[in-house]
């Protein structure tokens, strides 16, 4: 779970300017990311950051970006989506960093400031450079999380082989963020359900994956897994305070359930909650429409990345989402896809 204090645009109420900036995260098809050490004449010497700089008036944060990619490393940007907008507080002015992946350039990156350049394998812990500017590390941290996220759907324990058989296939694929979600389990109660999640547990750890549980299961299986997934409503209950049935809502989520927190959200109080728990990342939907909300409209790519643009944090596009959506889903912002049946 990550510091939940970093609220999106918070103005100037502290009196202290408001600088807006984009930065880009310069990924190799390798994973890797190109970091820069700031030049010996600028505030914060000698401290890493994402290339990019200040946004001119009546630039938009592309326009910004691929002016400070050229002027800094000398490359013409072909492909940068929007990532995360993030704000910080430094002790002189708050930062409004528009983090955007580009995954397509021309030319070699090459120092043009006088910065030293370095790409770096983020899920290397500690990273092989000095320190990061504070607003830098959350975005390093985020590029640990994966790109696709599966949530089971085995129903009862008449459906679990064959689940597991399915499961096999998607992590033997690459699949290494799972969420054991099962609210309507047929079969013989609770601890058959406890059961069947152990075994989920297991197999995704046989291949490094990391499994989350769902928080419409009893508070005390989450210790077990590798973080927790709230519901909308149990986030905004939490986010409130407010104890909800069966759960004790005012104990420190961190002491419940460490590892990775994850938060469901349809709208922007949703998001709001996610984000005032420190959450890792949101799942937001459903986009496109989908079996599992039939008859109901789904909230299209343009509303997704209004609300996704907001959020402060990496947020999963969820309904209709497969292979053939991500490419989609990152021009509108998301960080990843996720999904029941085709992830
Ligand atoms: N490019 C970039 N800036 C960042 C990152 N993290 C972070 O806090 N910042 C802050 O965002 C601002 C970027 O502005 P900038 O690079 O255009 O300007 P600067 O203050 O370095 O100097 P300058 O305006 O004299 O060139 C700085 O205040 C910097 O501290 C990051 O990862 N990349």
């Amino acid at each position: 779970m990550s510091d939940p204090t970093h609220a999106p645009a918070p103005g100037d109420a502290a009196g202290k300017p408001f600088i807006r900036v984009a930065a880009g995260v310069i990924l190799k098809p390798d994973g890797s990311v190109l970091l820069g050490r700031r030049p010996a004449d600028k505030p914060w010497p000698g401290w890493w950051e994402l290339p990019g700089g200040k946004l001119e008036p009546g630039e938009t944060v592309l326009e910004a970006l691929a002016r400070e990619l050229k002027e800094e490393l000398d490359i013409e940007v072909t492909d940068a989506s929007p990532w995360v907008t993030y704000t910080h507080e430094y002790p002189k002015n708050i930062v409004q960093l528009a983090f955007c992946q580009v995954r397509g350039w021309v030319g070699e990156p090459r120092c043009m400031e006088d910065q030293q350049l370095a790409w770096v394998d983020p899920s290397r812990t500690p990273l092989p450079v000095g320190p990061l500017l504070p607003a830098t590390e959350p975005p390093l941290r985020w590029l640990r999380l994966p790109d696709r996220y599966l949530i089971t759907a085995i129903g009862g324990a008449d459906g679990l082989a064959a689940y597991l058989a399915r499961l096999e296939k998607a992590l033997s694929a690459g699949v290494r963020l799972v969420q054991f979600r099962e609210p309507a389990w047929a079969g013989n109660g609770a601890e058959d359900a406890h059961a069947a999640f152990r075994r989920v547990l297991r197999q995704c750890r046989r291949h490094g994956a990391r499994c989350l549980v769902n928080s419409c299961h009893p508070e005390s299986w989450w210790a077990e897994a590798d973080g927790v997934h709230l519901r909308a409503a149990d986030a905004r209950l939490r986010a409130a305070g407010v104890p909800a049935s069966g759960a004790d809502a005012t104990r420190p989520l961190q002491s419940v359930a460490p590892g990775l927190l994850g938060v469901s959200a349809h709208t922007a109080a949703d998001l709001d909650a996610a984000r005032a728990l420190g959450a890792d990342f949101a799942v937001l939907g459903h986009v496109l429409d989908t079996p599992s909300h039939p008859g109901q409209a789904g909230m299209g790519w343009a509303r997704f990345a209004e609300l996704a643009r907001d959020a402060g944090l990496p947020v999963f596009a969820i309904g209709g989402q497969s292979e053939a959506t991500l490419a989609d889903a990152r021009r509108h912002g998301a960080h990843g896809i996720a999904g029941i049946r085709r992830i």
